[in-house]
């Protein structure tokens, strides 16, 4: 059925992409696919759309689908897109959340942070912080097609390349670099270096629409192009104006002997950087939807339904047998509703269920569905189909810290400045040239720092840390299962590698234009956890309410004094000659690390105390669905099948087994890319063996 609402929905999505941009190849293909899609909904309504209309949905969705993508986000949309590239086969996804409204903050660089909506959030709280004070602090998790990369920060970072080789070393092989990077670099189209002069005044900008050699040098841009794509669905691109307090930034960061790599997404992501982003050529914002879904809207076979929360995974016997587990479990379909108090239906599937409802969402529903620690599924009284003492374990995340050093140099050009007119100009040549402050993101300016940089003592800190038993500081009840204590000792060690490694940041600095240097730990020690509350995934009217978060932050208390070492190492970069041009006049306690050795023991102990007070989520959950051997917690096998079923899968972050240096969304596309291609094998190999079988039956 044709959702007219939806299709409005499209229609601002023509706005978004033609409206505000010169016409372009892409926006041509985009208009011919759109234009198709009209056409042919037209001719078919019933059959040819995209959109299952949500007032009608028992009447639009097919009863049964090859396979059912739970969760749009943005491994899910990379998934179904992929998936449907083959025309024989058929996907329902599920998304709880709907369209986004395309509307600028959204869509504009520099809204980034601002008017985050609460339409598109879960609204998720933590558990009460055991080491922060008792907070329970907000953890933002989308809830709109396109999740996280609706609403994130835009910021377009790999890991390192020993942080994908950790991943292999954790029983995964073929995820090391090599053989992620195809992936890494399947998902880019351009690393676009379009730059302008900067100036104070916006009036006098001098635009040029090629490799400016002077800017680029300036602020260390070179991306070394043998490991970026150029053909992939979603773009990358750095801003179009720089503040100059990113030079500042930088230049410190050279006088402390930081490095200025001039592509960090080449496999070493530590030093200084200008952070490309994940927006289009005319920098807007790119994101799971408009790379992954708006070019395939005219796919016959591809059903999204919007408003519609996966309440359950229908679970029951399979055909296979795996030594170590059995009789296999199969996902025949699964319940969904439109809301707590709406009729539950169900949908089934052919061949495969893919779990794609982010980190903390799908420990959640897989537990709901039997499938988890046996003392949490007896605890909510729900039958169990598989003991899996991972489901919800191994929770990384990256706490972050907003330090603020207050920039009071006269006539300095910050997102301060933009109000009034010069905001109507901004406005106006962001919509004319797409140039300007309104292509700058919130953080387009960041530093990965290796903790040898940071702490003289860093050798003791991370070594003290195999004095204590590895248990000590992992979750009580199934975090102390001896698979999930004989995981986390691998990883322990992996760790204390990885910061002994100048290639590796300890610590992110995100410099934003006012006097923001805000720290997020990046290889965290602690682990923390999540679960349901109750069987019934509304319980207490709303999803949110039955989500038991606690990411633990600095349980292991060497991740508080590394966050601090990173305060520290703020104070001696806004003492650079280079930053003092910025005037930076930091209130309390962010004054205590710039006044002096005198006072840096007492100011350890502030800063510390900031941390706890001030520490929150950098949005990257990760590891509660880890893709690791089973006897070392793990979930999934590394073809991402959950162990003891013979067709459920988890794509999206939480399958991430060690949290890498590095915001997370270029890691997940890959992981989404590679996702695809593994199920396309696997279908291919099993409809050879399942011939194979009927040839020798009929030969015989
Ligand atoms: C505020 C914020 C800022 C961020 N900033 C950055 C950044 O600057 N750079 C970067 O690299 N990364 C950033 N990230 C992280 C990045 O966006 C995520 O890592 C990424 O989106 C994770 O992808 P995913 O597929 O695992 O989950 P998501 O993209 O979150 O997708 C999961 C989807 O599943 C849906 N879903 C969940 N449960 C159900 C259910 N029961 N039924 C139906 N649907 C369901 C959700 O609504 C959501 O759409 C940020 C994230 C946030 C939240």
């Amino acid at each position: 059925m044709l959702d007219t609402r939806k299709i409005e929905h499209s229609g601002s999505f023509s706005y978004r992409h033609l409206h505000t941009r010169a016409v372009t190849t892409t926006t041509i293909m985009i208009l011919q696919t759109f234009l198709s899609f009209i056409f042919f909904s037209a001719l078919f309504p019933s059959v040819l759309c995209i959109f299952l209309d949500p007032s009608n949905i028992t009447d639009a969705i097919l009863p049964s689908y090859d396979y059912i993508v739970v969760g749009g986000g943005l491994a899910g949309l990379v998934v179904a897109n992929r998936l449907t590239e083959d025309k024989n086969v058929t996907v329902l996804v599920l998304e709880a959340g709907d369209l986004d409204s395309a509307d600028n903050a959204v869509t504009v660089p520099a809204f980034v942070g601002h008017n985050l909506s609460p339409a598109y959030d879960w609204g998720i709280q933590m558990a009460p912080q055991e080491f922060l004070s008792n907070r329970t602090p907000h953890f933002p998790q989308g809830r709109v097609v396109g999740g996280g990369t609706v609403i994130n920060g835009m910021v377009m970072t790999r890991g390192s390349r020993v942080d994908y080789d950790a991943w292999e070393e954790l029983g995964n092989p073929g995820w090391g670099w090599q053989g992620l990077l195809p992936y890494l670099m399947k998902v880019r189209t351009s690393v676009t270096i379009i730059i302008h002069t900067h100036h104070l005044e916006l009036q006098s900008e001098t635009f040029v629409t090629d490799v400016d050699p002077e800017v680029a040098s300036t602020f260390h841009i070179q991306p070394n192009m043998s490991t970026h794509g150029t053909t992939g669905p979603l773009e990358v691109a750095y801003p179009r104006f720089f503040y100059n307090q990113s030079s500042n930034f930088l230049r410190g960061l050279s006088e402390l002997g930081i490095p200025l790599p001039g592509d960090p997404n080449a496999g070493a992501m530590a030093g200084g950087m200008i952070n490309p982003s994940s927006m289009t050529r005319d920098r807007t914002r790119a994101d799971s939807r408009t790379a992954y879904l708006n070019g395939v809207l005219n796919r016959t076979d591809l059903h999204l339904a919007t408003g519609q929360t996966v309440t359950r995974i229908l679970i029951g016997a399979g055909r296979g047998y795996d030594p170590d587990f059995g009789n296999l479990r199969r996902a025949n379909g699964v319940e969904y509703t439109e809301s707590a108090t709406a009729v539950r239906q169900s949908v089934m599937c052919r061949r495969e269920v893919i779990l794609a409802a982010g980190a903390i969402l799908s420990p959640v529903l897989l537990q709901v569905s039997g499938i988890g620690p046996t003392p949490i599924l007896e605890d909510l009284n729900v039958d169990v189909q598989v003991n899996l003492p991972g489901v919800g374990q191994n929770l990384q995340d990256h706490g972050m810290v907003g330090a603020f050093y207050n920039y009071t140099a006269p006539n300095l050009f910050s997102t301060r400045n933009l109000t009034d007119e010069t905001l109507s100009e901004a406005k106006q040549e962001y919509f004319t040239d797409h140039t300007g402050p309104w292509t700058a993101p919130l953080i387009s300016t960041v530093a990965f720092l290796d903790l040898r940089s940071l702490a003289s003592n860093w050798s003791s800190m991370i070594y003290n840390i195999s004095k204590v038993p590895a248990e000590q500081h992992l979750p009580p009840g199934p975090g102390q299962h001896p698979s999930i204590i004989n995981g986390y000792k691998v990883q322990r060690r992996l760790l204390q590698r990885l910061l002994s490694l100048t290639s590796v940041g300890a610590i992110e600095i995100m410099a934003d234009t006012t006097g923001t240097l805000t720290a997020s730990l990046q290889h965290p020690f602690s682990r923390g956890t999540v679960r349901a509350r109750s069987a019934d995934i509304f319980a207490g009217g709303s999803v949110d309410k039955n989500v038991v978060l606690d990411p633990r932050y600095c349980a292991q208390p060497e991740d508080c004094q590394i966050m601090v070492a990173s305060l520290l190492f703020n104070g001696r970069l806004v003492g650079t000659d280079a930053m003092k041009e910025l005037l930076p006049q930091p209130p309390a306690p962010w004054n205590m690390a710039t006044a002096g050795s005198g006072l840096v023991a007492n100011a350890t102990k502030l800063l510390d105390a900031a941390v706890r007070s001030g520490l929150g989520t950098e949005f990257h959950p990760v590891g509660t669905t880890s893709m690791m051997p089973f006897d070392m917690g793990g979930v999934v096998d590394p073809r991402l099948m959950v162990y003891g079923t013979e067709n459920l899968r988890v794509v999206n972050a939480g399958i991430i087994p060690l949290v890498p240096g590095a915001h997370l969304q270029a890691s997940v596309y890959a992981i989404a890319e590679r996702a695809a291609d593994i199920l396309k094998e696997d279908a291919a190999s099993f409809a050879q063996t399942y011939n194979q079988k009927w040839q020798t039956k009929w030969k015989a």
